[in-house]
C-alpha cells in the first residue's frame, strides 16, 4: 500500500527495527539499493533490510565516490528508499562529511530522513573505495571522537564504525582500531577490504561478541563468499553494495548502443520491464484506488458549493 496511509507506516523507528533484525539469529543480508525502485524490487525478492552505498549513489549521479557529495543529497536517496520500501536501511556515511559536529549533523539528518543505521570510516578526504590502494587513514583517536559524536547525536540509529586499516596497518592495526571505536560507542564494526577467509576468521575471532559486517563488493579485494560462508566465519551482516547499479548500468549501456545502432528500441523491448510490470511494482493502482476512495468519501455535506468561475 502507498506510504501515504498513516496506519500502514511502521510504528517503530527505523533504528529500532534495524536493531531487531540484527538480534535475530542468522546473518542479516543487506543488498544495495540505489533508488526507490530497486528498494521495492529487493523487498519483493524477500529482503528485510537494505543498504545504500556511497559508491552506487555517486555513480548513479555520474560522480566518483570521493566524499564530495553532501548530507542533503544523501538524505534525498534515504527518503526515497525508506518511503518506497518501508524497510530499515543501513546508509554509507563515508567519513561523516567533516569532523565531530558535521558527523552529528549527518546523524540527525539521516535519522530524520528514515535511516536505520549508518557507517562512518577512518579515511581522510578525499576518501576512496576501500578496495583501492593508497588510502589515507585518519588518526585512530580522531576517528574515535567521530564515533563518540555520532553516538551522542543519535536517538536509535545503529552506528557502525568502518576501519580501512587492514591494508596499511595489517590485522593487528585493524583490530586495535575496531576495539577503540567500540569503546567510543560504536554498535558494530565493518572491517573493510579483508582479502582471505583466514583474515575474515581471524578478525572475527579477535572481536568476540561484536556484530561484524562483511562487504561482498565485486571486482574488489574480497574473493566471493556467500552469505552463509560469512555467517560461518563469524559475521552478522553482509552487503552487496554496488551490484544493483552495476547490473542496471550495464543494461542501460546496451540499450543506448542498441538505439544508436538500430535507430530505435524495437530490438531491446524483450529486455525491458513492461509498462504493466512497472506499474505493478510501484503500486500505481493502489494509489489510484486510494485517491478514488478519498474523493468518494470525503465530500463534506452542507459546504457551500463553489460556482464555476466564482472566486
Ligand atoms: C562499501 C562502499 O563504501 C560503498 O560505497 O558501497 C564501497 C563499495 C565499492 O566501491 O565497491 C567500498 O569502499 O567498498
Amino acid at each position: 500500500m502507498p506510504y501515504l496511509v498513516a496506519e500502514e507506516l511502521p510504528r517503530e523507528t527505523a533504528g529500532s527495527r534495524f536493531r531487531a533484525l540484527l538480534r535475530r539469529p542468522g546473518i542479516l543480508r543487506l543488498p544495495g539499493t540505489h533508488n526507490g525502485m530497486s528498494a521495492i524490487q529487493a523487498k519483493t525478492a524477500g529482503f528485510e533490510g537494505l543498504y545504500l552505498s556511497g559508491a552506487a549513489m555517486t555513480a548513479s549521479m555520474g560522480l566518483p565516490d570521493l566524499g564530495i557529495i553532501t548530507v542533503d543529497e544523501v538524505a534525498f536517496f534515504i527518503r526515497q528508499i525508506a518511503r518506497a520500501s518501508g524497510l530499515p536501511l543501513l546508509v554509507d556515511g563515508d567519513t561523516g562529511y567533516g569532523e565531530a559536529l558535521n558527523v552529528m549533523h549527518m546523524v540527525r539528518v539521516f535519522e530524520e530522513a528514515g535511516a536505520g543505521a549508518v557507517h562512518i570510516e577512518d579515511q581522510l578526504l578525499p576518501k576512496k573505495c576501500g578496495h583501492l590502494n593508497d588510502k589515507k587513514l585518519a588518526d585512530a583517536h580522531d576517528m574515535a571522537a567521530k564515533v563518540a559524536a555520532a553516538a551522542k547525536a543519535r536517538r536509535d540509529l545503529v552506528i557502525l564504525a568502518r576501519t580501512d586499516a587492514a591494508a596499511s596497518e595489517g590485522l593487528d592495526g585493524a583490530v586495535a582500531r575496531a576495539k577503540l571505536y567500540m569503546e567510543a560507542g560504536a554498535d558494530a564494526i565493518f572491517p573493510e577490504a579483508l582479502n582471505t577467509a583466514e583474515m575474515f576468521r581471524a578478525f572475527a575471532k579477535r572481536m568476540p561478541g561484536v556484530p561484524l559486517l562483511a562487504n561482498m563488493t565485486e571486482f574488489g579485494k574480497t574473493p566471493f563468499f556467500t552469505a552463509s560462508e560469512f555467517e560461518e566465519m563469524g559475521y552478522s551482516m553482509v552487503i552487496w553494495p554496488v551490484s544493483s547499479l552495476r547490473v542496471a548500468n550495464k543494461a542501460q549501456e546496451q540499450l543506448y548502443a542498441a538505439i544508436a545502432r538500430d535507430g530505435g528500441t524495437h530490438k531491446a523491448v524483450d529486455r525491458m520491464q513492461t509498462r504493466a510490470e512497472l506499474y505493478a511494482t510501484i503500486g500505481l493502482h493502489d494509489y489510484e484506488a486510494l485517491d478514488a476512495s478519498i474523493v468518494q468519501t470525503i465530500i463534506p455535506e452542507g459546504m457551500p458549493q463553489r460556482v464555476a468561475g466564482s472566486r
